[in-house]
């Protein structure tokens, strides 16, 4: 069956990663740069696992997985190596809601994409399990398109459309300033100050529309 691409919320949510190798160690990063509190059940770990245990950011049980490791948990992610076990955790989860089982991702209900993080910006890739060297590749391409600046962009993109709907514009005034931010350069800081300066205007109830949408940031003041 297909998966759902999504956007999820796991702030404070229980996530357990049974296995402390490479790919728990992925797992582990995109799961708590979200919020989730995350335990891993391992015997052994990676030296990256083991610094992000000392330095609180993960939960270390250190020892084999026992199906009472997973009660509670929201997520669970299979990642030993080692079958035997990987079955058995997935035996045992039947009640956690989201499951992930990284050598055979077919079989869980949830899988990771590849996905780059700027700022607000999140771009995710999946082929399906078709080719995640395709997906490796394409991340990198990605990389270099939506590069840093754009932290700062959407950003500024995100402050921008709060004053457009707290503002006094018409409706039609809002959706061409929208329209504007994406399609002109807007990711030059004067245009962006001058469109700032309008916006925060407009929410003040400054001018009466001295300015129109259309000439917003258009003009230099
Ligand atoms: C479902 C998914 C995630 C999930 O587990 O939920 C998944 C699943 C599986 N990957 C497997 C193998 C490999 N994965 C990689 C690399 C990456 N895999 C990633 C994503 C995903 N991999 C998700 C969707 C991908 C999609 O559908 O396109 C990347 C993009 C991002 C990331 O991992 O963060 C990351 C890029 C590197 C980076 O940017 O860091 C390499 C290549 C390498 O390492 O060079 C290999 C070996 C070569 C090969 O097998 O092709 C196996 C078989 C395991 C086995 O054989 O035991 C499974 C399980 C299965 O296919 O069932
Ligand atoms: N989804 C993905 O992107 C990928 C998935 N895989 C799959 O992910 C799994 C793990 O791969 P790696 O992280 O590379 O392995 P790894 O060899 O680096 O780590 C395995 C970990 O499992 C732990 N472990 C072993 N027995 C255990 C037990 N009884 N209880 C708890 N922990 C136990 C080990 O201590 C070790 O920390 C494999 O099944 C592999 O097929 C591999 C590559 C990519």
């Amino acid at each position: 069956m297909a998966f759902t691409p999504l956007m999820i919320q796991l702030e404070d949510r229980k996530a357990v990663i049974i296995g402390g190798g490479k790919v728990a160690c992925k797992r582990a990063r995109t799961l708590i740069d979200t919020g989730a509190q995350v335990t891993i059940v391992s015997p052994h770990l990676t030296s990256e696992l083991h610094a992000m245990a000392e330095n609180a950011e993960v939960d270390w049980k250190k020892k084999t997985f026992q199906p009472k490791d997973i009660k509670d948990a929201y997520i669970v992610v299979i990642a030993t190596n080692n079958e035997l076990v990987n079955e058995q955790v997935w035996q045992s989860s039947a009640k956690v809601p989201l499951v992930n089982v990284t050598g055979q991702a077919e079989r869980g209900n949830l899988q990771f994409p590849g996905h780059i993080k700027r700022g607000r910006l999140s771009i995710a890739v999946s082929t399906g399990g078709a080719s995640p060297k395709l997906s490796a590749r394409m991340k990198e391409e990605l990389e270099q398109k939506y590069n840093h600046d754009y932290e700062d962009y959407v950003d500024f993109l995100y402050t921008c459309r709060q004053y457009i709907k707290r503002s006094r514009l018409s409706s039609e005034e809002k959706q061409e300033t929208l329209k504007k931010l994406v399609e002109e350069d807007y990711m030059d800081e004067t245009k962006q100050t001058s469109m700032l300066e309008w916006l925060k205007q407009e929410e003040e109830g400054g001018d009466d529309h001295e300015w129109t949408a259309r000439e917003a940031g258009g003009r230099s003041r």
